[in-house]
């Protein structure tokens, strides 16, 4: 600080002197490799060196003189330190225990550590993910989308109008300009009506239209890959058909993992069915949200959301609501039916 030089500062006693250029060099200070001083030490530092340089009544009577203020600045100090040294010792037990598995269950108890470390956390600009937003995900299909004559941001659309909660875009014979064009367009549909929006695979795109996130299989980018470029305010999901998967997902930094196929689907070739009880397996093991995914319907949503396991947030769907003539009601009736399973369970 310049202003700490003799010259800088105001005609006062020596003592006084002392005071003000503990106060601000003080609140730049460190102790070793600890923590910077919080203002609390130094008002601390200032009230014990003004009851000390009281004893002589050099100050005028406006700051008490007294050996209780000193004790009671001491006993500040101490509280604010024994503060700090806690929440050390808080975030360090935190930071151990990100691979600790506690039971069966699937609370995943330290799952905000990865936030509690980010230094975006500590900015505020950390976007938090929602897990709820997985209760009705609508994954795009180009073919499909072509076939009813739609393009991929009229597709979107229907299924916000209808009450989706969060889109992927799944365009897997687009041509990358033309993808990036639609999900740029996307971006600003899902961010106008607070819904997020991921890309399926492509972290490309993702970062050139700043979706909220992506979504990536076990033959895609690994998850934490996907993390470091994506940075941890970015929702990244997992395709996961077992317990190891799940638990690599937790470890890569994942938000949450997709499983399935949980029924029989056309729209994905060769994916082995789980059915019901394995989704269940993997849900109890998964430290992350769950989204399940695959042959899922009106007809059958109701068998996935009466599991009610805690961490099955939803149900992922593309054929149900896009291979349909009106992808609004498709999903406003799905989404109907998702919400009274819901209330029941
Ligand atoms: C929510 C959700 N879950 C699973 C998948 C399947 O993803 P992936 O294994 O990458 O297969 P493709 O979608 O790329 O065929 C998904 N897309 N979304
Ligand atoms: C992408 C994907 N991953 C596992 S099953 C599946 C296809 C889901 O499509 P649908 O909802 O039409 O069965």
């Amino acid at each position: 600080m310049p202003i700490v030089g003799g010259s800088c500062l105001p005609r006062i006693r020596f003592r006084r002197r002392l005071v003000v250029v503990f106060v601000l060099t003080g609140q730049d200070a460190c102790f070793g490799a600890g923590p910077t001083i919080p203002p609390a030490y130094v008002v601390v530092g200032f009230s014990a060196l003004m009851s000390i340089g009281g004893r002589r009544g050099d100050y005028g009577g406006s700051v008490p003189n007294s050996f209780g203020t000193l004790i009671s600045s001491l006993a500040l100090y101490a509280g604010s330190l024994f503060i700090t040294v806690a929440k050390q010792f808080v975030e360090s037990a935190l930071y151990h225990s990100k691979d600790l598995v506690i039971g069966n269950g699937p609370q995943g108890p330290f799952d905000h550590l990865f936030e509690l470390k980010s230094p975006l956390y500590k900015t505020g600009s950390l976007q938090k993910f929602n897990p709820g937003d997985l209760f009705l995900y609508a994954v795009t299909d180009s073919g499909m989308n072509k076939k009813w004559g739609r393009s991929i941001k009229d597709a979107v659309k229907a299924a916000i109008e209808g009450g989706a909660t969060i889109v992927q875009l799944r365009e897997k014979d687009a041509e990358t300009r033309e993808f990036l064009e639609a999900a740029k367009a996307c971006v600003e549909i899902c961010k106008s009506s607070g819904v997020p929006l991921l890309i399926n695979d492509r972290i490309d795109v993702a970062l050139a239209c700043n979706a909220d996130g992506v979504h990536v299989g076990q033959s895609d980018m690994p998850a934490w890959e996907a993390r470091e470029l994506l940075g941890p305010g970015k929702i990244i999901g997992v395709s996961c058909k077992t317990l190891a998967q799940a638990e690599q997902a937790w470890k890569d930094g994942a938000n949450y993992i997709g499983c399935g196929g949980v029924f029989p689907t056309r729209t994905k070739a060769a994916n082995p069915t789980l059915g019901i009880e394995g989704l269940r397996t993997v849900c109890l093991a998964s430290k992350l949200p769950v989204v399940a995914i695959g042959g899922i319907n009106a007809g059958n949503a109701v068998s996935v959301m009466e599991l009610g396991l805690p961490n099955l947030k939803g149900v992922a769907v593309v054929s149900a609501l896009f291979d349909r003539e009106c992808v609004a009601t498709e999903t406003r009736n799905l989404r109907s039916i998702l919400e009274n399973a819901h209330s029941r369970s």
